[in-house]
């Protein structure tokens, strides 16, 4: 969705990995730090739209709202406890606002808008700090899921361009930066369109799809073996 939106964003991500990493093959997650405009389109994604629900800017006590009856992850306090000057009683449910971490104005300057470059190029604290939880109940799947975001985006991008899909009239349809309601924030349906970048594009895409064949073979013969 949010390439479909935001073209020149696409278009500089591509640049720099056509750059880096070039047509012969697709990027890996050892590139990460040698794309950081791919990186930083990451990052910015799971700050515009973090995938926890509680959605809200009030912020009572800040970045914390106590005693709420929604949101994901409720956590209690084992004992009485202070955060910031605010005291809060043991057993108080506790959800972490992360969207209203993440859309802090005084932090993400126009926080709604998608712009990766705050943090390849402004220095804009890690939203991926926040984006998994905090301590020790944060997610043990952080790791293999940041990995698997950047090598899927980063993957898609070298390969295929996302745009505006068209109607039978050849009118384009417009994509609304909706989410469907529940826990999980997903982004509502809408429709893009993606067409492979080059012949080489569609010639990775096909290797690629080999590959994961035999991948998935040698596991096969893996668990046959034990
Ligand atoms: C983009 C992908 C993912 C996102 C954004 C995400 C985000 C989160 C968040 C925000 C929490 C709540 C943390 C808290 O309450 O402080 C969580 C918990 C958890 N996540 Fe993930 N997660 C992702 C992928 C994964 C994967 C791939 C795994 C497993 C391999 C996983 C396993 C878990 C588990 C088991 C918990 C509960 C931890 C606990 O309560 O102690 N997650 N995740």
């Amino acid at each position: 969705m949010a390439m479909a939106l935001h073209p020149q964003v696409q278009a500089k991500a591509q640049a720099e990995i056509d750059k880096v990493v070039g047509n012969e093959r697709l990027p890996r997650i050892e590139d990460r730090e040698s794309l950081p405009h791919v990186l930083a389109v990451m990052k910015e994604m799971f700050r515009w739209q973090p995938s926890v629900r509680l959605r809200t800017r009030v912020r009572f006590p800040p970045a914390l709202t106590s005693d709420a009856d929604y949101g994901l992850v409720p956590h209690a306090a084992s004992k009485d406890d202070e955060y910031q000057g605010y005291f809060i009683p043991a057993k108080t449910t506790l959800i972490a606002n992360v969207w209203a971490i993440m859309h802090d104005e005084s932090v993400y300057h126009d926080a709604d808008k998608f712009i990766p470059e705050r943090f390849s190029e402004e220095g804009a604290p890690d939203c991926l700090d926040y984006a998994f939880g905090f301590g020790r109940r944060g997610c043990p799947g952080v790791l293999v899921a940041q990995a698997h975001a950047f090598v899927s985006m980063a993957t898609t991008l070298a390969t295929f361009n996302i745009t505006k899909a068209r109607d039978a009239r050849g009118k384009i349809i417009e994509v609304k930066a909706e989410n469907t309601p529940g826990t999980v924030n997903a982004p509502a349906p809408f429709k893009v369109s993606l067409q492979p970048r080059s012949e080489a594009a569609v010639d990775l895409i096909h290797r690629s799809v080999e590959h994961s064949k035999t991948l998935s073979e040698r596991l096969e013969v893996f668990s046959l073996d034990e």
